[in-house]
């Protein structure tokens, strides 16, 4: 696992904007995951400045949901197929075809999860999947004690999670829902490179345990420990908890440009 401590948000957001662009030029039509919440944003509006710069060429690239609330009215703005709309696919210039994710209105909840696991397999699994956390820990949904071999299916949130997320429903916690569909830890680490993104001093517990503690279903981050091409992107609220900070830094430092992430 790579640490890299950037000074703030917006450097995090171009590291990994740059490595997204780095990518598409490898890889053309590269199924890029991308999350939601506040932390992912300035990736959107650093990658979508380099697509409006002529930069990064996306015209092939597509994109895939993380999690899904479920329940709410198709359309709903909350919902996380509109956010990724709203905040990727409109900005970037892509087409709606470009776009999958899991069904959250679906009747059958289980049969949309199955399908959108299908979906990733047959479309040749994510190449990048950007991750958020959360202050417990969580990526996607997988709230703590998800199984670290989980595939796509139902969760419950958390109160902690409802509280965090009621910011983005007028502040009003009745209106989150209580369910949601999320990719599963074991679906997640079938990305080809997991990238997770953390800012702020409400995350350095959290990728305290991600990073430097045992590997634990209880906080669901650090499965990233299992991945072979994992890099965590932290800025320096983020990092006050680390006590490795000195030897990511100097690593960092000493990394040769052509490496990328
Ligand atoms: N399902 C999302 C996660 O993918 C995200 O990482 C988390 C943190 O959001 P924020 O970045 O706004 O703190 O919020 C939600 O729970």
């Amino acid at each position: 696992m790579e640490v890299v401590i950037v000074p703030d948000a917006a450097a995090g957001g171009d590291i990994i904007a740059e490595a997204m662009a780095a990518l598409l030029h490898r890889k053309p039509d590269a199924l890029l995951g991308v999350a939601t919440g506040s932390t992912p944003l300035p990736v959107y509006q650093a990658l979508a400045s380099r697509v409006r710069a002529g930069g990064v060429d996306v015209s092939r690239a597509r994109v895939c949901q993380l999690d899904e609330y479920v329940g709410l009215p198709t359309g709903h703005p909350e919902s996380y197929r509109s956010v990724v709309l709203r905040e990727v696919v409109e900005p970037l210039g892509l087409s709606p075809e470009a776009f999958m994710g899991p069904d959250g209105a679906a009747e059958d909840v289980q049969a949309a999860c199955d399908a959108y696991d299908a979906a990733l397999a047959a479309a040749g699994g994510v190449d990048l999947q950007l991750l958020g956390i959360g202050t417990d820990g969580h990526i996607g949904f997988n709230e703590p004690c998800s199984s670290l071999a989980s595939r796509t299916r139902i969760k419950t949130l958390t109160e902690q999670t409802r509280v965090d997320n009621a910011r983005f429903f007028g502040g009003d916690i009745d209106a989150v829902p209580h369910h949601v569909i999320t990719q599963g830890i074991g679906t997640i680490l079938e990305a080809r490179h997991l990238v997770l993104l953390a800012t702020g001093e409400g995350k350095a517990e959290a990728v305290a345990a991600t990073v430097e503690g045992p590997v634990a279903a209880v906080v669901p981050a650090s499965a990233l420990q299992l991945h072979p091409h994992a890099t965590v992107i932290v800025d320096e609220a983020a990092a006050t908890k680390l006590k490795l900070a000195p030897y990511f830094r100097a690593t960092y430092a000493a990394k040769p440009a052509w490496q990328g992430l």
